[in-house]
C-alpha cells in the first residue's frame, strides 16, 4: 500500500523487557489508518505477562463500557488499573511518541496520562463498533493502543480488529470501510481514538485464559483543550487540568 509507512522504533534505556526492534507499519489512509510495531518485547516478557495473568485469573472482572457492564456491547474480562507490566507498555509508549504520532499524522501533544489494562476475549467473546473517546470522562483519549499476546501456537481464530472511517458527507459510521488487522502475539497497535472499531467474535476451544485473546490496551490523553476538541469535535471546557 502506497501510503504505509515504516518507522523506527526505540528501545527504552535500561528497560530489558523492551526490544529494539526497529520497524513500525502503518496501513490505511487518512484518519483510518493503524500502524504497529512487531516483537516489541523480549519472547520471555510476554511468557512472564502469560504467566502474570494466569496466576491472576481471579483478578478479572467483566469488562466495562461507559454505563458499566454492557453484554451486548463487550463482552470479555479486564484487569483494571494493570499496573504489573504496564509499566513496561507506557514506558515504551513515552519513548516512541513521536514515532506513533508520526504514523498517525498526528501532531505531538502534551502528555496527561497513559491510561492501561489487561483483557481476554474468550471463546464467543468481543466488543462491537465504539469509539473510545467518546464520553465526558474519556474525551482527553487522543491514542488507543493494543498490545496483542496469547499463548502460542495460537489456539483462537477471529477476534480481528477492524477500524471503520466517518463518511465525511453525513459523519456517521461507513461500515463499507473495513480495515482489518489480525491480531498477532507481541505485536502493539495504535490508532485515533476518534476512530471506529471493533473486536471480532473470537472463537476458542480452550477455557479459561488458556489460549485466549490477551491484550493490554489503553489510551493516551492530553489536557491540551485545543487537541481534545480538534480530536474529538465535542467542548473540553468541563475537563480539570487532572481529567
Ligand atoms: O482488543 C482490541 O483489539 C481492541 C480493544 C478496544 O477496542 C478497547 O479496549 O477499547
Ligand atoms: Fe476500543
Amino acid at each position: 500500500m502506497s501510503n504505509d509507512r515504516i518507522l523506527t522504533s526505540r528501545s527504552v534505556p535500561g528497560e530489558p523487557g523492551i526490544t529494539a526492534r526497529p520497524i513500525a507499519v502503518r496501513f490505511g489512509t487518512g484518519e483510518i489508518a493503524y500502524s504497529y510495531i512487531d516483537d516489541v518485547l523480549l519472547t520471555t516478557t510476554v511468557d512472564k505477562i502469560l504467566a502474570y495473568a494466569k496466576r491472576n485469573e481471579k483478578a478479572f472482572r467483566p469488562s466495562k463500557v461507559l454505563d458499566g457492564i454492557v453484554t451486548e456491547t463487550r463482552k470479555s474480562i479486564s484487569h483494571e488499573p494493570f499496573k504489573a507490566y504496564g509499566k513496561i507498555v507506557i514506558d515504551l509508549l513515552h519513548q516512541n511518541f513521536e514515532t506513533i504520532c508520526w504514523s498517525l499524522d498526528v501532531a505531538q501533544f502534551e502528555i496527561s496520562k497513559i491510561e492501561c489494562q489487561m483483557t481476554f476475549h474468550r471463546d464467543g467473546e468481543y466488543f462491537k463498533i465504539h469509539k473510545d473517546n467518546r464520553g465526558l470522562v474519556t474525551r482527553s483519549r487522543c491514542l488507543s493502543y493494543v498490545y496483542y499476546f496469547h499463548d502460542e501456537p495460537k489456539r483462537y481464530s477471529g477476534g480481528e480488529l477492524y477500524l471503520y472511517r466517518d463518511d465525511p458527507e453525513s459523519n456517521k459510521l461507513d461500515k463499507t470501510s473495513r480495515l482489518e488487522m489480525i491480531p498477532k502475539r507481541n505485536r502493539i497497535v495504535f490508532f485515533r481514538s476518534n476512530v471506529y472499531h471493533e473486536v471480532a467474535k473470537v472463537e476458542c476451544p480452550t477455557t479459561g485464559l488458556s489460549g485466549a485473546r490477551g491484550t493490554i490496551a489503553g489510551w493516551i490523553r492530553t489536557y491540551d483543550f485545543n487537541v481534545i476538541e480538534a480530536m474529538s469535535g465535542l467542548p473540553a471546557q468541563r475537563f480539570r487540568r487532572s481529567a
